[in-house]
């Protein structure tokens, strides 16, 4: 091996690390000259509060780009050379020259995509593998096949870097692959912006991975529009958003708000937990059509022979059949949301009642013109809008609804909905469930948000802070620099508060006192709308999980990442053509990743045949490696086989991870018997050892898997086959089966 051509990268890797030093330092002290800023104008204050943000954002990106700073470089035939690394570095020159290109530049694309075939006006290609500052490995592939140089450093197994990548042992934490990125991953990551773009592929095919370099890739590549609409990622529950979490980070991306579907609706937490089958109900997508029955319900009128009767100071008022009906057609008419139109309806009852009461106090015996001038009526008009009975009557109409109470009574007693169905629904207490949330999501449009309650709130805060703001300046100016006083301070130089801010921009200060960013902001507002949507697992969404996330995706820029064979949710969607049908048509592009990274041939091959009981016909994605290691499989006593699981665990090589997959019943007696596993709570998946349930492991990846009782898995549901078809291919390196009944097991690990 040629130590001078290694000598060479470490200087070069050194230089790169010294400049990103001396970067880090300048945006530290940008950070800290801007947060010192004491501008007094608003102008001054935005400009201060938009610096503090770019400065941490740009810090922060440097700090995370320090691990495996330069990983690539590409020789071109025209001479040129070019480091390719996790962000891009200019030298401290005049030309500002790059030094290091970041790996999302339109120049690094030929380090991923060049082949043999298709050298991309390669002439060769590098992998240099550091530890920490350290160049460790080069490893050279020839792209020019008449170039005839050597450097030592060429490479026997062009997969070399990739499957010393993919052998490595896991950490509980998902990686990001920037330096390893194939060829058909990268056409997915740069695709273009717009429209739905759909990815399928097995288990292990990297649509995760992918999921995310796209995001980090679209946020350079659209900066400025998607720094401030923010990217959203949906995942199917927060186990493992915390196993993602960490790769965006790791790019330098912090625009990003990972989110489950149950998470989506402010101040809402969904703790509870159903059936299958009554979260399939609630994922349907006729549940709009029940909702917004349901809505319609909550739209009454008096019995036609039993009006109803409001006491009033002069005389009863009395809101009959007929009224009610006009005026509900009114405000129906307005087609907007229920508590929206409700003022139209709120109006026009008081109109007639004043009418009513008009006609009654001011009529003419004698049957001449009515009394009463238009101010008398206007008089009259503002006492029965002031009536408490008579807006307490109008709400037995037409009450004003917040979500929350809709859902809450609807499910209570479900409407509209055959009655073995409504059955599975009808809850009278409880926490709100995950499927809830589109169902609350759902009610909010419906019923729409009357805000001049809120609006009215928010200015009686603001007066209440200009209050403040201005007892805050009186005591500023009471308490002067006494000093002075005798000089005729009112002349004085020194300058307080109250000189240069007065009590309503001191509180507008306050207010801006906002710094959150785009995510924070997005997480906090129901109706924020995305400027990109990536939803991993999305075989798993229901139909009405679906139409809370198009609303928050007017522009429906989306990357729906799934693989339909690992649908575990009963309410979940088997294909992407009906999932989208009623948002884009058939315009949406659909793509297939083909190669396995994660599972070895080995294990693959069992857990095809699980699902080839289904479908005959399947066929997995190949996997890219294979260990010689075969799956092994025991069959034990029922009594044994919590300590037969604890067992092989305590067998297992303990380097990575090792997970016990087992249905959720035997968890108790699983965690009693292998130290240090808790069956209770979000699994911590850092830990050496993690029981989970098939549909808790989804997306998640363990070097050592131990599947108990895979028969009842199976049999669980109609999803059965699919969790158990999960649960296998969740290992890198080894699988094992405990199961008490079915084939006598052969192979002990
Ligand atoms: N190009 C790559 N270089 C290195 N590792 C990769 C590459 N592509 C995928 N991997 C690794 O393969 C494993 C599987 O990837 P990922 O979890 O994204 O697959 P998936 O398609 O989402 O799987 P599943 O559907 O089973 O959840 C991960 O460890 C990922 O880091």
């Amino acid at each position: 091996m040629s130590t001078e051509e290694l000598r060479r990268e470490q200087q070069f890797v050194s230089l790169v690390h010294e400049r990103l030093d001396q970067l880090r330092d300048e945006a530290e002290a940008a950070l800290n000259a801007t947060i010192a800023q004491v501008g007094t104008g608003r102008q001054a204050r935005v400009e201060r509060d938009i610096g503090v943000i770019e400065h941490s954002a740009s810090l922060a990106a440097l700090n995370a780009a320090d691990t495996g700073l330069v990983f690539g470089r590409i020789d071109r035939r025209d001479g040129v050379t070019h480091h390719i690394g996790r962000t891009g570095i200019r030298r401290d020159d005049a030309e500002r020259t790059p030094l290091l290109i970041d790996w999302r530049a339109p120049v690094a694309r030929p380090f991923y995509l060049a082949t043999g075939h298709e050298p991309m006006g390669l002439r060769r290609r590098r992998h240099i593998t550091t530890q920490g500052r350290t160049v460790t490995a080069l490893h050279d592939e020839i792209m020019d096949l008449a170039d005839t140089t050597r450097t030592g450093h060429e490479s026997h197994d062009a997969d070399e870097v990739l499957l010393a990548a993919l052998g490595s042992a896991r950490t509980g934490r998902m990686g990001d692959i920037v330096s390893t990125i194939q060829a058909e991953q990268d056409r997915i990551i740069r695709a273009p912006q717009r429209g739905v773009l759909v990815v399928e592929g097995g288990p292990g095919t990297g649509k995760t991975a992918v999921a995310l370099h796209r995001a980090a890739y679209l946020l350079y590549a659209h900066r400025e529009q998607l720094s401030k609409r923010a990217v959203l990622i949906v995942g199917p529950n927060p186990a493992f958003l915390g196993y993602i979490g960490e790769v965006l980070p790791s790019l330098g991306e912090t625009g990003v708000l990972l989110s489950t579907v149950a998470e989506l609706f402010p101040e809402v937490h969904a703790t509870g937990t159903e059936s299958p089958a009554a979260a399939a109900v609630k994922g349907r997508a006729d549940m709009a059509d029940v909702l917004a029955e349901a809505v319609r319900d909550r739209q009454q009128v008096p019995d036609k022979d039993e009006p109803l009767v409001v006491p009033h100071d002069d005389g009863d008022l009395v809101i009959d059949w007929g009224m009610a009906v006009e005026a509900r057609h009114k405000a129906r008419e307005t087609g907007l949301p229920h508590n929206l139109a409700r003022p139209h309806f709120v109006f026009r009852i008081i109109d007639d009642l004043t009418t009513q009461l008009a006609d009654r106090i001011g009529a003419d015996p004698y049957g001449g013109p009515n009394f009463l001038g238009p101010d008398d009526i206007a008089q009259l008009g503002k006492a029965v809008a002031a009536s408490s009975d008579v807006h307490a009557a109008i709400a037995t109409l037409w009450p004003p609804l917040t979500p929350q109470e809709f859902l809450a009574d609807f499910l209570a007693e479900p409407v509209h909905l055959p009655a073995e169905e409504a059955a599975l629904l009808r809850r009278a207490t409880g926490p709100w469930t995950p499927a809830d949330v589109p169902l609350l999501d759902e009610a909010a449009e419906l019923l729409g948000e009357d805000d001049s309650a809120a609006l009215a709130r928010a200015e009686a805060e603001r007066a209440r802070q200009i209050a403040y703001a201005q007892g805050v300046l009186e005591v500023s100016y009471a308490s002067r620099t006494y000093e002075f006083e005798d000089k005729d301070d009112e002349d004085s130089e020194v300058l307080a508060a109250h000189d240069i801010i007065d009590a309503e921009r001191m509180a507008e200060r306050q207010e801006e006192a906002d710094h959150r960013s785009a995510a924070e902001r997005a997480a906090a507002d129901r109706t924020w709308a995305f400027g990109h949507i990536i939803v991993d697992e999305a075989q798993e969404l229901s139909q009405m999980a679906w139409r809370l996330l198009m609303r928050r995706c007017p522009t429906r820029s989306m990357t729906l990442v799934g693989d339909p064979a690992q649908t575990g949710d009963a309410a979940g969607c088997e294909s992407w053509q009906e999932i989208l049908e009623p948002y884009v048509g058939d315009r949406f592009e659909h793509t297939r990743l083909g190669v396995n990274y994660r599972t070895p041939a080995e294990i693959m091959a069992l857990a095809a045949e699980v699902r080839r009981s289904k479908d005959p016909a399947f066929e997995p994605p190949r996997s890219v490696r294979s260990t010689g290691v075969e799956p092994w499989e025991v069959t034990v006593d029922p009594a044994e086989l919590a300590a037969t699981v604890a067992a092989r665990v305590a067998e297992a090589p303990r380097e990575g991870r090792i997970a016990v997959i087992a249905p959720a019943a035997l968890h108790a007696a699983i965690a009693d018997a292998v130290p240090d596993v808790s069956a209770t709570g979000e699994p911590d998946l850092t830990r050496p050892v993690v029981l989970l349930d098939p549909r808790g492991a989804k997306g998640l990846e363990f070097d050592t898997v131990i599947v108990a009782e895979p028969d009842l898995i199976r049999s669980a549901s109609a999803q059965g086959v699919n969790d158990l078809y999960v649960a296998y291919t969740r290992a890198t390196q080894r699988l094992g089966v405990v199961r008490t009944s079915g084939p006598r097991g052969t192979e002990a690990a």
